[in-house]
This record gives structure tokens, C-alpha cells and sequence, in this order.
């Protein structure tokens, strides 16, 4: 959809911004430009509507040089967002999202419909926040503003710089996920700067990071965190970098422990029976319809105390904590954390698949990085470990 081809920009002053870059963006898909301040990423975003001309080199916009383009109207099919949003101070919420349908020919009153949905798309109620004025709205509204204003000519691409680098974390991190889900139903072609790798990670189905003038890797979030390409790259992404791979790596039904399986309403005595075949400490106990219940310790069923006439339902310990297959890891050691839990069930749907303890987890995780590194389906990596007792 946008195609970078040799593309270098040299300012008068003979500053290099962007060096012979070459890469493609999919239609749909949202790449995230990361990297530290005067590296090149807001030239080479600002290329892509033409507010500069590269020096040499091409962009292809759906294959045509948007060198040929007339400025104006490649800028109506390109939306964007920055992050001192730039609203009118003396119109309405309501106006300064209409300005833009209505120049480009929707009658007044249509115009104002329209931003009336764009504003709801935003999370902007318009009949509460359409009269106010932008210094009536805090950072992060202003921002909702700047995105629907973008939107309003139903953009394919939009480019967005830094812009929720004015708003505190936590209404950051609001904003990042109300700008996911609307990219999920809009599918947008999207180049998104951002100095914050955790912000790139989160947001992109690619991340570029960015060396001076040069992109040093672009890959998934969890390659890019997983196997940096270059020293730069992993220096950038951070010593904690294995960390913030936990956010993007789902479980998998490979990375499940299988303890034995046992029914609520099983007599003790089989499920002593099931334990010891398996020399397994615990069970897991499924209700009669198939549904996670809890599990059983195998010293309850066997030791000196247990009563072999009495059923599982007796002896066993309810377990609530679960997570779906899918589930990010870092989401599912929160959860284990949350519950003090030595390990989770993991479902699929209803049905349990399967358990993640933590040493499966951080199995999972090292799989994943080397599945990465090898390009290889997770399922297909053996790992050399300490043999687990
Ligand atoms: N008009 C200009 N004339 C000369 N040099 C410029 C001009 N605009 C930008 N530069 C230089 O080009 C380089 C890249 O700038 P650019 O704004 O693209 O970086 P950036 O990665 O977006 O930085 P930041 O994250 O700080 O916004 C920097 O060294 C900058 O000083």
C-alpha cells in the first residue's frame, strides 16, 4: 500500500534525516516508527503526505510516485494526527471535527452528522462534549478530537506522530486501547511514531525501529523483543526486553502441563489409583458436565488420614483461576500472581485444555523466542532443560 523505495532526505544544511530506506507498509496493517528523537521518523512519516520531498528515492502509494500527486488531494486520502492536535480554539468540538467534510462538500448540516458519529467513534459523547470548546476538554479528550478529525474523510492511511505523547500513562494507555479497537473494525493503513517501545509494542503489527536515518530491524513486536537483529536493537528494546515479551506471546496448547484428570463424582479410590499410575502429586477435577472444579492433592486420597470410601467431591479444593488459550503470558502470570496459585487452567471455550504452571510459562516463552529466532512453529522447538522433578 505504501512503498518506501531508496529513500534518503538531506536537509539544506546537509543533515542525513532519512538514509536510503527502503520498506513496504501492507494495506490494513499498522507499523509503529521507534527510535530515539532526531533519528529520522517524523521526516520520513511527513514524506508520506508530502510536507517534504525526499531528495532522492521514490514512495508508491497503491503503486503510484506520490511524487505525481497533486498535494491536496493525496492529503484528503491521508489522515493525520500530531500531537499538539491543532483544534480551533474558537469553534466547537462539533465544528472542529465538521471542518473537514465540509470542505470537502458535505453540506453543512451533513458535516455535523458525520462528525457527530465520528466524535461517538471516539469515545466522545456529542451531546455532551460537541458545544464545549477545546479549552473545556483535558489532554486526553483533545486527543480523541485529533483522532476523529483525521478519520473524517474516511482516510485508508492515516499517520499519526507521537500522538498521545502530551497525556499522563494511565490515560495513554486508555487511548492505545481504544485506537486498537477501532483499528480492529477500520483497518486503516497506519505509520504511528512513537519514542516509547512499550507503546510501539503494544500498537504494531510491525515495529521499526529506527537507527540514525535507517530502519535497524522491522519485525513483529515479539521478534523484534525476542531476537533483536543488531546490538542497536537490543539495547533499544531494553535489558528487560524478555519481560515485555510475556505482553505479546499468547499460551499455547504445546506449552500445557497434563496432570491426571479426575471427576467430581469419582469414588477416592480411583482417583488414588489414577495419581499413583501417573506418580503424580495433584489432579485436576472436572465437574460431571466436563467444567474446571479444582483439583485434589494425592496425600488427601492416600495418606494416613484419607477415607478410600469417600468420593472426589469430599476431598476436593475448588480452583477458580483460568485463563483461555490465547491469553497473553504476562496476563496469565498476573492471574496466577492475582491468585496465589501454583498453577492455571487453561480453557478453550468451556473445555479445559490443559494447566500453565510456571515453569510451562517460562517454557513457553523460551520456545517462543527461539521459534522466532529459528522461524520455526512454537510446537517444533525442543528446549535443553534441567529435567523438572
Ligand atoms: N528543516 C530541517 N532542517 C535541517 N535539519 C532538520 C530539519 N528537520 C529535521 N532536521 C533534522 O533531521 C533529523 C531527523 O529529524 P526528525 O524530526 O525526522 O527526527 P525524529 O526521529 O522524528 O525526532 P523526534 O523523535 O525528536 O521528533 C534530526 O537530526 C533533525 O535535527
Amino acid at each position: 500500500m505504501i512503498r518506501f523505495e531508496h529513500v534518503t532526505k538531506r536537509y539544506a544544511d546537509g543533515t542525513t534525516a532519512v538514509d536510503d530506506l527502503s520498506f513496504e507498509v501492507a494495506k490494513g496493517e499498522l507499523i509503529t516508527l521507534v527510535g530515539p528523537s532526531g533519528c529520522g521518523k517524523t521526516t520520513t512519516m511527513k514524506m508520506v503526505n508530502r510536507l517534504i520531498d525526499p531528495t532522492d528515492g521514490r514512495i508508491l502509494l497503491d503503486g503510484e510516485d506520490i511524487a505525481d500527486a497533486d498535494p491536496v488531494e493525496l492529503r484528503r486520502h491521508i489522515g493525520y494526527v500530531i500531537q499538539q492536535v491543532g483544534l480551533f480554539p474558537h469553534k466547537t468540538i462539533l465544528d472542529n471535527t465538521a471542518t473537514v467534510p465540509h470542505l470537502l462538500g458535505r453540506p453543512r448540516k451533513a458535516a455535523r452528522a458525520r462528525a457527530a458519529e465520528l466524535l461517538d467513534l471516539v469515545g466522545l459523547d456529542p451531546s455532551v462534549y460537541g458545544d464545549r470548546y477545546p479549552d473545556q476538554l483535558s489532554g486526553g479528550q483533545r486527543q480523541r478530537v485529533g483522532v476523529a478529525r483525521a478519520l473524517a474523510a474516511d482516510p485508508p492511511v492515516l499517520l499519526m506522530d507521537e500522538p498521545f505523547g502530551a497525556v499522563d500513562p494511565v490515560v495513554r494507555e486508555h487511548l492505545q486501547n481504544e485506537f486498537l479497537r477501532l483499528q480492529s473494525t477500520l483497518h486503516k493503513t497506519v505509520l504511528f511514531v512513537t519514542h516509547d517501545i512499550e507503546e510501539a509494542v503494544r500498537l504494531g503489527d510491525r515495529i521499526a525501529v529506527y537507527g540514525a536515518g535507517r530502519i535497524e530491524q522491522l519485525d513483529t513486536p515479539a521478534t523484534v523483543l525476542g531476537a533483536p537483529a543488531t546490538p542497536y536493537t537490543a539495547e533499544f528494546v531494553g535489558a528487560d526486553r524478555g519481560l515485555k515479551r510475556l505482553a505479546v506471546t499468547p499460551v499455547e496448547a504445546a506449552d500445557l502441563d497434563e496432570p491426571p484428570v479426575v471427576r467430581l463424582d469419582d469414588p477416592a479410590s480411583r482417583a488414588a489409583d489414577a495419581l499413583s499410575a501417573a506418580d503424580a502429586p495433584w489432579a485436576v477435577v472436572l465437574d460431571t458436565d466436563g467444567s474446571l472444579y479444582g483439583w485434589v492433592a494425592a496425600d488427601t486420597l492416600t495418606g494416613p488420614a484419607a477415607d478410600r470410601t469417600a468420593g472426589v467431591r469430599d476431598l476436593a479444593r475448588p480452583m477458580t483461576a483460568a485463563v483461555p488459550l490465547g491469553t497473553p503470558l504476562r496476563q496469565a502470570l498476573s492471574t496466577l500472581l492475582q491468585h496465589d496459585a501454583g498453577w492455571l487452567a487453561v480453557l478453550d471455550g468451556d473445555r479445559y485444555r490443559g494447566v500453565l504452571t510456571p515453569a510451562a510459562l517460562h517454557g513457553a516463552l523460551r520456545r517462543a523466542t527461539t521459534a522466532d529466532a529459528a522461524d520455526l512453529p512454537r510446537d517444533e522447538v525442543a528446549l535443553d532443560t534441567v529435567p523438572r522433578t
